[in-house]
This record gives structure tokens, C-alpha cells and sequence, in this order.
């Protein structure tokens, strides 16, 4: 049995802040592996033009991750799913050896109360909460907590996670990183459009789900 953490997003583009929290909850929860699932297209963000290619997005991600114990996926994109609970399901269902952790950076958790059907979503697999200098207030803070509060389990048990039975949500006090894609999209917008940015990045060899 894997112990897999899954951080969804759009990484447009990856970045040293994905990277930096990704590995410090691989410690922390005692994972094996990390895998960004990288968002054909967020739902709450349909539209947006400043979002790169799927193909550029994903070797952003695959360049960031290189020699780590994280992976860059194109999961969503094979699975032909959009919302993250029907994600879920597919990796449940693809992938029984393995048991998941739902990663999410205290920003996104304060949107979370507008995800389809967020309950199930935590009903399904355990929630690691990653900090984000000036978000950590409006995460304690997020609709969503108001039912998530029950089930908060204290860092001390961040290991212990698979003997958890979700709902349980657990907010991980690591070291911050201020990066942030929009303001790299601010200081390149045309990051996807320079040689070797990988927008001819291949599809298919990410995460094989067996
Ligand atoms: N610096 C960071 N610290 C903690 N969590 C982060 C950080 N950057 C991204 N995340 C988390 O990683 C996931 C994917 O993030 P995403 O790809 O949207 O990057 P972003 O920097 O937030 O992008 P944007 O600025 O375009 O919204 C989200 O759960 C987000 O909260
Ligand atoms: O399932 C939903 O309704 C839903 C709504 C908004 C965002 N998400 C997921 O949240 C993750 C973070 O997205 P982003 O674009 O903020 O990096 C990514 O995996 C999205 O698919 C999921």
C-alpha cells in the first residue's frame, strides 16, 4: 500500500511554492509519493484567459518535480473528469493499492465551500490543510469550516492518517512559502510561449493508475 498526497491546481506555472510544501507534507504525513493533478480546467475558472495550455502547464509541473518524490499528472485529463469528487473516485477506483490524502493550500480551502459537493469530497479521503502566508486566518475562518470543524485532528497524529476514518481535516504548520503563479503570470505572461517552456510536452506517461 502507497501513501499518496494529491495537490490539484492549475500550475500556470508550477512553482518553487507547489514544490517547497509539497515535499515538507511528504515528511510530515509519511508519504511515499506526491502527485499534482494537474486541472485541464478549474471549474471556478472557466475562462480565464491568462491560463496556458494544458500541455505547457503539465511540463511546467513534470520539470518542477524532477528528482523528487513527486509526480506530475495528467490523471484528470485521461479520466475525462473536471470536478474534483469524480476525480476521486476514478483514483479510488483505479488505484485500490493505494490510499489518499487531499492536499490544499489555506487559500483554496477558503473557497472549498464552492467545490461540488465539498462534503462528500471530505467524506471521502482525509484533508491536509498547507499554509500560505496571509490566507491562514481566512482558512480558519472559511465557510466550509463551519461543518469541517468537527473533524479537526491535531498535528501531533499527522502520521497516523490512514486510520483515520473521514471526515477529518488536519492544518499542518510547515514552513511558508510566499510564491504565487499569478505573480509570476505578472512578471512573464508569456512563460508557456518560450523555448523549452514545454508546451510541446508529451501526454500520457504520467501516473499510470494500476
Ligand atoms: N506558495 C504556496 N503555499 C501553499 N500552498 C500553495 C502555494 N502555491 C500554491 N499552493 C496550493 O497549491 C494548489 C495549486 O495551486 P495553483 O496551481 O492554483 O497555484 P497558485 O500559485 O495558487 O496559482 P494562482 O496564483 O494562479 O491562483 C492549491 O491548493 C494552492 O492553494
Ligand atoms: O470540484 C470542484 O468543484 C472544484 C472547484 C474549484 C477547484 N477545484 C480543484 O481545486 C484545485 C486547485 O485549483 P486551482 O486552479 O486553484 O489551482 C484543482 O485540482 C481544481 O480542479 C475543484
Amino acid at each position: 500500500m502507497k501513501r499518496i498526497g494529491l495537490l490539484g491546481g492549475s500550475f500556470n506555472p508550477a512553482h518553487e511554492g507547489h514544490k517547497q510544501l509539497s515535499l515538507a507534507a511528504i515528511d510530515a504525513l509519511g508519504l511515499d509519493e506526491v502527485w499534482w493533478l494537474v486541472s485541464p480546467g478549474n471549474p471556478l475558472k472557466e475562462g480565464a484567459s491568462d491560463m496556458a495550455p494544458f500541455e505547457a502547464r503539465l511540463s511546467s509541473a513534470r520539470e518542477m518535480a524532477a528528482g523528487t518524490s513527486i509526480k506530475a499528472s495528467d490523471f484528470e485529463l485521461r479520466s475525462e473528469t473536471r470536478y474534483t469528487i469524480d476525480t476521486l473516485q476514478a483514483l479510488i477506483r483505479d488505484c485500490p493499492g493505494n490510499r489518499f490524502i487531499w492536499l490544499m493550500g489555506a487559500d483554496t480551502i477558503a473557497e472549498f465551500h464552492r467545490w461540488k459537493d465539498w462534503r462528500g469530497i471530505a467524506q471521502l479521503v482525509p484533508i491536509a490543510v498547507l499554509p500560505r502566508p496571509g490566507y491562514d486566518e481566512a482558512a480558519q475562518a472559511a465557510r466550509a469550516m463551519g461543518w469541517l470543524s468537527a473533524f479537526v485532528r491535531p498535528e501531533s497524529q499527522a502520521k497516523c492518517w490512514t486510520e483515520w476514518s473521514p471526515p477529518a481535516i488536519l492544518f499542518l504548520r510547515l514552513p511558508t512559502n510566499p510564491t504565487s503563479a499569478t505573480a509570476l503570470r505578472a512578471l512573464d505572461p508569456n512563460w508557456h510561449r518560450r523555448p523549452g517552456s514545454g508546451s510541446s510536452g508529451s501526454l500520457g506517461d504520467g501516473i499510470s493508475p494500476t
